[in-house]
């Protein structure tokens, strides 16, 4: 061990941008040495194994503590290298004894929680400062040092090798010159690290924004006045300020993301990340890392850290699209961390925490799913803590108009025509559509339509509809639908004269005559509106 090697170690970690690889490049340069038996570094981290913990009866401090991240090492006596993480020593208590006081179980501890160095030559006659002195025999160790890993005069953690060879002060020299290059190299690894973090959140984010960029911009209001679509807006306002978890439920195209981002927007956490996850799309063996993330190495596959979702929702919302297609098993997963916050990535023991408010939203009968045992009761009960049901667009044909309206406006925008007038007729074809795909389905008619139209009169195609049978109510005045200028057939006519006279009914509640009833709203006798109705076939339906 001479400053050569030392230096070569540091070179090989200077530019490096993952702190596992510093981690592993450091112990692996040093066991490179045929004197080093044994070379390991621990991280100061949170305390999380504290209940398995064999030092946890003379643990001060339980927040936090060393966790062993690297080991390297070559046994005289087998082939096989100590290069791992687990057994006894991957936990040690942070202490701040004096030294006279450090026994074999506190020695990294000391180091660890006072920032001091210790070399012992003395070791193998000395058994309190070792756990194992057999193996320190067999071993033929003669040497111990330790070196704090400190950057700006904060102790990340320690530095420590076993040596068959006697190592003196200029070896402890040399190995703390090397220990403030390895800490540096490690906090400039973890800034990394975090910024590669941040800009993954950022990405999500920005994709999530690109992707709402269209609706927001165009469609940035919820557009509706039907009495459901009222109720629904009253409910989001009593909601949003809380951090009730919500369940939304409603058919396909009804707007339930949009729902999502409105309470988000108007809750607590609206300045922190809105993430989205749809769980419909990720292939069932993926669901955790998701979810939770995973360390380098967890899986085949797994080449890099990956922060999940939940971490990066933290302080945030989370959006979970699809809800009813979360595996069974990862169900119980997702009930702990909504109930404790506590979450552990794939191939890491760590526990960490997060602050996450969730909405979900599905097009399932999630009561059903749970009574069919594909999804767990109690999941459901803690998702549900506030249900809001969305009406499909068929039982609220009322927000038609405006919604069609809102959308011809945005389109021929978008593609820089003049807006074309949306006639009587064409809400009366919208009307009398069933709307299987809803809202989405609803836009996507009128962008169809505004191409089809090649800025001439709209012309909207749809689907023959089942829904003849039933009566339509039409509000005759329409806010912003062209009435002018219009030719009708004599049919449309007649159809508009029965729906104006439904209209009335319906605002009136199907008060005929007397104040305030159709007959005067429209203008009428309340003998002709009844001989009108006659002919018209309309009755009241019950
Ligand atoms: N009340 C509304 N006002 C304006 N636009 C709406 C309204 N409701 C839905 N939309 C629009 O309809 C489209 C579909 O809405 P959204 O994606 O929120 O539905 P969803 O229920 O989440 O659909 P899915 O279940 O398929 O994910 C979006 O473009 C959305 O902006």
């Amino acid at each position: 061990m001479n400053i050569e090697f030392f230096q070569s170690i540091a070179l090989s970690v200077a530019n490096e941008r993952s702190v596992d690889v510093v981690f592993c490049n450091i112990v692996n340069g040093l066991a490179d040495d045929p004197n080093v038996v044994l070379a390991r570094i621990w991280i100061i981290g949170p305390g999380d194994l504290c209940n398995v913990c064999p030092w946890l009866k003379n643990c001060p401090d339980q927040t936090k503590c060393l966790h062993l991240v690297a080991s390297n090492g070559l046994s005289l006596h087998s082939k096989q290298r100590y290069t791992w993480l687990k057994g006894h020593y991957k936990r040690f208590p942070l202490y701040t004894e004096e030294p006279d006081n450090i026994t074999a179980t506190g020695k990294i501890g000391y180091i660890g929680g006072t920032g001091k160095a210790i070399l012992r030559n003395d070791i193998i006659e000395n058994p309190n400062w070792l756990l194992d002195t057999e193996w320190a025999k067999r071993e033929k160790i003669a040497s111990f040092a330790g070196q704090p890993l400190v950057f700006r005069d904060e102790i990340l953690g320690v530095l420590a090798l076993f040596s068959r060879k006697v190592l003196d002060q200029s070896h402890l020299i040399m190995l703390r010159t090397f220990a403030y290059n390895a800490a540096s190299a490690i906090a400039n690894a973890r800034a990394f690290e975090e910024i590669e973090q941040l800009r993954r959140q950022l990405e999500l984010e920005n994709e999530y924004l690109r992707d709402k960029v269209r609706d927001v911009a165009t469609f940035g209001n919820i557009v509706g006045q039907s009495p459901a679509l009222q109720k629904t807006l009253q409910q989001i306002e009593l909601v949003a300020p809380t951090d009730a978890t919500v369940l939304i439920h409603g058919e396909s195209g009804t707007g339930k993301e949009l729902i999502a981002l409105a309470i988000h927007q108007r809750s607590r956490r609206k300045n922190h990340p809105l993430i989205k996850v749809n769980c419909a799309s990720i292939p069932r063996e993926l669901f955790e890392s998701e979810f939770f993330g995973h360390v380098k190495g967890a899986f085949t596959g797994a080449l890099r850290d990956r922060t999940g979702r939940f971490q990066l929702a933290d302080g945030g919302t989370l959006f979970l699209d699809e809800v009813g297609d979360i595996p069974l098993e990862l169900q119980s997963k997702l009930l702990r961390v909504l109930q404790e916050g506590e979450y552990e990535r794939i191939g890491e023991e760590r526990t960490r925490r997060v602050n996450v408010r969730v909405i979900a939203a599905t097009n399932r009968d999630l009561k059903k799913e749970m009574e069919a045992k594909r999804f767990r009761q109690d999941l459901y009960f803690r998702l549900s803590a506030f249900p809001l049901e969305i009406v499909p667009l068929r039982n609220r044909k009322e927000d038609i108009p405006l919604l069609a309206k809102e959308f011809l406006k945005q389109i021929c925008q978008s593609m820089g025509l003049k807006e074309l007038p949306l006639k009587e007729k064409h809400i009366l074809q919208l009307w009398n559509y069933d709307w299987p795909g809803n809202i989405r389905e609803l836009r996507n008619v009128i962008e169809r339509a505004v191409i089809v139209s090649k800025g001439r009169e709209l012309r909207i195609d749809l689907p023959e509809t089942s829904t003849e049978k039933a009566l339509p109510i039409v509000p005759y005045y329409v806010k912003g639908v062209e009435r002018s200028g219009e030719i009708l057939t004599y049919e449309d006519l007649k159809k508009l004269e029965k729906e104006n006279i439904l209209a009335a009914l319906h605002q009136t509640n199907w008060k005929v005559s007397g104040p305030g009833g159709a007959a005067e709203l429209l203008g009428m006798k309340p003998t002709t509106l009844a001989s009108q109705m006659k002919a018209f076939g309309i009755q009241k339906r019950s």
